[in-house]
């Protein structure tokens, strides 16, 4: 017996069983409870600390079904110097200003738009939970953009309800911009689930604490050129067809044109859906074939440019980058408030869609031409039969819809977007150590 043991024995716990303690099996009767209170008493302390943790920092549990491509992460957000940050990020600072929260604010466009509209004096507080579908170094080195206009970046998935209501709670956001997705069409094949997990279940998490918040906010998200599928009528207009995807990132995308009927028809949320045509520019996605043909014709590799049957052209309206930021501030402008609250409709409530292209396509061979131009480096083409896994041979955006209702009008074409972009990619690259994905 350790001297511990003994002299905790021999502490009364009350008075009266004190005197007891001579019989052999009284004393160990008495031992056994004096252990069992331990016991129970450290048992107590344990459980006391597991449930402190998990009120003081809850997280999320983001891809439980996805370990293939992200770590199992967990994020911590709360506390008041947290929600100081969260405050001050989303005030507004101009007259008529908006609040808004962005999610996929580390992302390509969501960074662009967080900057635009927190230079005109709008409130803007950024989502995004840092996945390393592509470099996170790149999402992060926007994030530093972000902080110095100051934009601050809550990590956290939109998968996480007690995350999102307790952002509502500390702002009363009029708009979400809502940009976090699994992006990328050929992806889909490699790990569907993450496109079911992002763009489906995300964005129901998103529109069910959106419903319930009070003010409910009006929300603008980014749908895709995908969705018209295998459709041939050019150019694709909003009345188009969208019922044949090609891959299951367009499925999932036009999913989310159908569940935000649901949310705008049962909870009268404000809805407006952008569908992007293949977005390119500075702080691209360096998964998207402009980027890695740029880093690839400078290292010498060879490029793969796909071609349809019969040695069919290939090609994308490609839409530059500052002309998508002007529709997504149209839209957030021209949207009307939601009519529900606290999760009730009060009346019917504004749904839209819109195109958000160029309305020029061109070829994927000349894209690579306008590069070598830029680079001043001859690209070694590989040209291939374009692959089944999702890829459609062409896209052509009408943009009429969103001339008329958002003043929307394009005015960067190819060659000068894909310079600026090319400018960017040396400055950003040029230490070498940050060679991209
Ligand atoms: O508008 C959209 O909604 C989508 O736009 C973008 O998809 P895409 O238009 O497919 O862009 P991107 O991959 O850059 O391929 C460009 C072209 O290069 C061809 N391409 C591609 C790869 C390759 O190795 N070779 C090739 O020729 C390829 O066949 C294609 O013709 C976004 O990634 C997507 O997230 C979504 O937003």
């Amino acid at each position: 017996m350790s001297k511990q043991m003994s002299h905790l024995d021999n502490i009364p716990s009350t008075p009266g069983k004190f005197k007891m303690e001579k019989s052999p099996f009284v004393h160990n009767r008495l031992r056994w409870h004096s252990s069992l209170a331990k016991l129970t008493f450290w048992s107590f302390i344990f459980l006391g600390l597991i449930l402190i943790f998990f009120f003081r920092s809850p997280s999320s549990n983001p891809l439980p079904q996805d370990p293939s491509r992200r770590s199992l992460r967990t994020y911590n957000w709360g506390g008041p110097a947290w929600e100081k940050r969260v405050r001050s990020s989303a005030r507004v600072r101009s007259r008529n200003g908006i609040s808004v929260l962005v999610t996929g604010a580390a992302g390509f466009v969501g960074t662009h738009v967080s900057t635009t509209l927190k230079r005109r004096g709008d409130g803007v507080l950024g989502l995004d939970n840092f996945n390393d579908y592509y470099d996170p170094s790149l999402k992060r080195a926007r994030q530093a953009l972000l902080e110095r206009s100051g934009v601050f970046i809550v990590e956290g998935d939109i998968n996480d309800s007690a995350l999102l209501r307790k952002l509502f709670e500390v702002v009363a956001f009029t708009h979400v911009m809502h940009l976090a997705a699994q992006a990328g069409v050929r992806y889909a094949m490699e790990n569907p689930i993450s496109y079911v997990h992002s763009n489906i279940a995300g964005l129901v998490s998103l529109l069910e604490v959106c419903k319930s918040a009070n003010p409910q906010p009006a929300i603008v998200w980014a749908s895709s050129s995908s969705v018209y599928g295998l459709n041939t009528k050019v150019p694709f207009s909003e009345r188009d067809r969208t019922d044949q995807p090609a891959s299951l990132y367009a499925a999932t995308k036009k999913a989310g044109e159908e569940i935000a009927h649901t949310y705008n028809h049962i909870y009268g949320l404000s809805l407006t859906g952008l569908r992007f045509f293949t977005v390119y520019g500075p702080w691209g996605r360096p998964d998207m074939a402009y980027f890695f043909f740029t880093r690839d014709i400078l290292k010498g590799k060879s490029i793969p440019i796909f071609e349809a049957a019969n040695h069919g052209t290939v090609a994308r309206d490609f839409t530059y980058i500052d002309d998508i930021v002007k529709g997504c501030l149209a839209a957030l402008d021209t949207a009307e408030k939601s009519t529900g609250s606290g999760g009730k409709k009060k009346g019917p409530a504004q749904l839209r869609v819109y195109n958000l292209g160029n309305t020029s396509p061109v070829p994927v061979s000349d894209l690579v031409s306008i590069l070598e131009r830029l680079l001043k480096v001859g690209a070694n083409r590989n040209i291939m039969k374009l692959p089944r896994n999702g890829d459609v041979q062409f896209t052509h955006a009408n943009i009429s819809l969103a001339q008329r209702e958002l003043g929307y009008k394009p005015t960067t074409d190819l060659q000068t977007g894909l310079k600026k972009f090319v400018r960017w990619y040396l400055s950003y690259y040029s230490g070498g150590e940050k060679a991209a994905g």
